[in-house]
């Protein structure tokens, strides 16, 4: 499985409409892959909070619109990153979209774990409360989203619901740099599993981000990273890599519960 992470660039001075359609040529240059990955909230930027109320949007708005064109014209699986979602009771959730060849919303994803502490995000959005998983013909794919990277037991989560490739869409600082590679090749090692850790470039809302989007194979071996600039990744996917880990050395069969 041939999978293509695009690690976009939000900048305050571009539009949402601009990169919006920015991002879904980007998609359609992706025809050949299976599976293309934006990152989190690449329409609004991560840390804009004062964009999240007015451009928030229904699972069917814009961003799906334009994402579900772009992934049929490609052929290919998109996960969209997320958006920012208005839920029918006005609530925001900071929900992911994964779309089908066909250009079908496949899943959401409502991000569990808030950032903010008692600000921003944390504040601003409600919590998802469900763990979704992605049947792809060769991998099963467990979506995170961003903070969530930090909470492990969500990942044990995915991988027993069947997930053979972890798929991390994000906006993070790059102050915290450090952390986002370590933790991402962490959640491989213990998951056995490859991860595919999508990030956001650019500078927005006064926040640095850490781009360096990275592919982790199973052993825990990078197999494709990026710097800090727009850059789309290739890489390709063994169907048979993380059987084989998991058999050959089966500590997830040790846990003890
Ligand atoms: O955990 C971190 O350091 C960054 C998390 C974050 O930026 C987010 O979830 O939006």
């Amino acid at each position: 499985m041939r999978a293509s992470l695009i690690q976009i660039a939000v900048s305050d001075g571009e539009s949402v409409a601009r990169r919006r359609a920015r991002a879904a040529d980007l998609v359609r240059e992706q025809a050949g892959s299976d599976l293309v990955v934006l990152p989190e909230l690449w329409t609004v930027g991560a840390f804009a909070y004062e964009l999240f109320e007015t451009e928030a949007e229904p699972l069917d708005g814009p961003t799906f619109e334009a994402m579900s064109k772009a992934a049929a014209d490609a052929g290919v699986w998109l996960h969209a990153g997320s958006i920012v979602e208005r839920a029918g009771d006005g609530s925001l959730y900071n929900t992911a979209l994964t779309i089908s060849p066909a250009g079908e919303l496949a899943a959401t994803y409502r991000k569990i774990h808030r950032f903010g502490f008692d600000q921003g995000e944390a504040v601003l959005m409600a919590a998802g409360d469900s763990l979704t998983t992605v049947a792809l013909p060769e991998q099963t794919l467990g979506i995170a989203t961003c903070y969530d990277l930090r909470f492990p037991e969500l990942f044990r989560g995915l991988v027993d619901a069947g997930a053979t490739t972890l798929v991390v869409a994000a906006g993070w600082p790059a102050r915290r740099r450090a952390h986002w590679t370590l933790l991402n090749r962490a959640r491989a090692v213990e998951d056995q599993s490859y991860v595919l850790a999508c990030a956001l470039a650019g500078t927005h809302a006064g926040v640095e981000q850490a781009g360096h989007s990275l592919a982790v194979d199973p052993w825990g071996e990078v197999l494709a990273e990026a710097g800090p600039e727009e850059t789309v990744l290739h890489v390709d996917l063994d169907p048979e890599k993380v059987a084989e880990t998991r058999a050959q050395f089966p500590a997830l069969k040790d846990r003890r519960l």
